[in-house]
């Protein structure tokens, strides 16, 4: 440390500094009186004394730096706890407008499920730099992933399609959506005028990726999904993904696939919405089942072609797969939201409601039954924590409307139109002569849960897959999810429904009574 140069009065310049928030001089540390005697005694002629004054200096400033070099540490250590502050104070500022959001998005989502029409969102559209209100709950928000771009396999950046959703009716021209809630004039409740609300998918960009998924160990399936990849390359210059184990067969068959892309882990798949534009499906029912089931949040819109047996959700015929596919990618296409249902498992052991199992989502229905246990089921119900009733008998199935004709149909229940917005509550051989399905609003949670006192475990099962068991005390909870499965309308969502009970299950298809015969007197 450099010696202490006395200045002109032959006073010593102690070492003090002003720091950046108001660092103390160094002589306000000591008394008054010590600092004026040190400063005030004239340094004597005899060597003994300057000896003795030096060391008292050189005390002094020893001091003074532990005490500056304390200050520092303390001074260090306040600007870090002030640097901690501010990012946690920036961090709960940000929470804090987040949740604002978030509560605002939600009463919008309100708004829009009580159909109030002043506050009917349009889709979110950055593509031409227009930013407009958040999608509706039962929407895709093409902007939530339009901030992804990919490298296609020519590494050439691929931003995803942007597009709107829109309801519109036949008659009406406008697209204006009416609410169809009851409106209060002049003391009449009177419900308004109700629109055929038939979804409308509008592309505002190109779509450029397309995700082909096709029916395992069908010959006939990978002839057309080599053919369609092939088309859809050489006159569209799409991107296409398939499986894996897809690409490896296109590869087998020639290298000219090479350009097809895919994915390496589980975790790619959770990024898929991000950059495909399109999902075709190449199959029956269960290949729309299962492409809805690689989607845990948004689903891109999906076209189905029917290479099953009953098809009941693939409404496209493979033959005229070309020219389909030339409007599809044009637009617009008419569109079906089909719901689906979030289910949770909850463990009797976890300490809270909050401690569940990954949530598992059901395009058809899940069910909860007795497995191989030749005992009856004995299920309690529950609607929003209301007692409902307990189930004895085979089981329980929880369906979506578009899984109203699926197992539910089987089991006895109502066959539901899929853009109604409602969970169907039907049991499976209830061991009761008065127990008839329900169907309850698409906004309640239901809870299942297996008594203590059961005889035995209940399974649930998904789509008809992945049964888990449920131990007594272990509860199925589910609710409508937030992203629902747009398929892609032959004609639209009425007509494609009609035509699919008719012609797969030949609803009320009976012989015509003959004309002639008794007549009214
Ligand atoms: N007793 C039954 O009817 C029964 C039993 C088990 C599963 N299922 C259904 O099978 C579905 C799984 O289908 P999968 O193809 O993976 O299995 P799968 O191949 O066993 O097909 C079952 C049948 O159900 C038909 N199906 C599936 N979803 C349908 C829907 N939404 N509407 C009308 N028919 C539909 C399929 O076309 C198929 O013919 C389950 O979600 C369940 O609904 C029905
Ligand atoms: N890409 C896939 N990967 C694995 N399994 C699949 C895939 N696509 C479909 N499946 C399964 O294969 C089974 C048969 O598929 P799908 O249901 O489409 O054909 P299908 O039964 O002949 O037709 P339908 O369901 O219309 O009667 C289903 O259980 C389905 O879950």
């Amino acid at each position: 440390m450099a010696p202490n140069k006395l200045n002109s009065s032959g006073n010593t310049s102690m070492p003090c500094s002003q720091g950046e928030n108001g660092f103390v001089s160094s002589f306000s540390l000591f008394p008054e009186k010590v600092v004026q005697e040190l400063l005030q005694s004239p340094v004597q002629g005899s060597d003994d004394h300057l000896i003795e004054f030096s060391e008292a200096l050189r005390t002094v400033a020893k001091a003074l730096r532990l005490v500056a070099e304390g200050k520092a540490s303390a001074q260090a250590e306040a600007t870090e706890w002030k640097r901690k502050y501010e990012l946690e104070r920036d961090r709960n500022l940000k929470f804090e407008h987040a949740e604002k959001s978030c509560i605002e998005h939600q009463a919008d989502l309100d708004d829009v499920r009580t159909n109030n029409p002043a506050k009917q969102p349009t889709l979110c559209n950055e593509a031409n730099g227009q930013s407009e209100k958040c999608c509706s709950r039962n929407g895709i928000c093409s902007h939530e992933v339009l901030r992804d771009g990919t490298r296609g396999s020519d590494s050439k950046m691929v931003k995803k399609a942007s597009f709107k959703l829109s309801w519109f009716s036949k008659g009406d021209q406008s697209d204006q959506y009416k609410h169809d809630i009851v409106s209060f004039e002049r003391g009449n409740i009177t419900t308004a005028e109700r629109s055929s609300k038939q979804i409308s998918l509008k592309w505002e960009s190109c779509p450029q990726t397309v995700l082909i998924l096709t029916k395992p160990n069908s010959v006939s399936v990978q002839i057309l999904c080599a053919e369609m990849i092939t088309w859809l390359r050489q006159q569209k210059n799409l991107h296409i993904y398939v499986e894996p184990h897809v690409r490896v067969e296109l590869l087998t068959e020639s290298s000219y696939f090479n350009f097809v892309e895919t994915w390496n882990d589980d975790k790619e798949v959770l990024r898929l919405h991000t950059k495909v534009d399109l999902v075709v499906t190449l199959g029956g029912d269960g290949t729309v089942l299962w492409a809805a089931s690689m989607f845990k949040g948004p689903v891109p819109p999906i076209v189905p072609f029917s290479l099953g047996s009953l098809g009941f959700m693939t409404p496209f015929y493979r033959e005229q797969y070309k020219e389909c596919l030339e409007s599809i990618l044009k637009g617009p296409i008419s569109i079906t939201l089909r719901h689906r249902l979030q289910c949770h498992v909850i463990r009797d052991a976890a300490k809270n409601e909050y401690e569940t199992e990954e949530p598992i989502l059901v395009l058809n229905e899940v069910t909860i039954d007795r497995g191989i246990s030749s005992f009856l089921t004995n299920l309690e119900c529950y609607c929003d924590n209301s007692f409902v009733t307990c189930v004895q008998g085979d089981g329980l199935i929880l369906s979506t409307t578009s899984g109203s004709t699926a197992y539910s149909l089987a089991a006895g229940g109502s066959m539901v139109h899929p853009q109604v917005p409602g969970i169907l509550f039907t049991p499976i051989c209830p061991h009761s002569l008065s127990f008839r399905p329900l169907i309850f609003p698409e906004h309640v949670t239901l809870r299942v849960q297996v008594p203590f006192n059961s005889r035995s475990p209940a399974w649930a099962s998904f789509d008809g897959k992945d049964r888990k068991q449920l131990a007594p005390g272990d509860a199925l909870v589910c609710s409508m999810a937030p992203w629902p499965v747009p398929t892609a309308c032959l004609d639209d969502s009425t007509n494609d429904f009609l035509r699919s009970i008719h012609e797969g299950l030949h609803w009320n298809l009976r012989k015509t009574q003959s004309f002639d015969g008794p007549r009214e007197t």
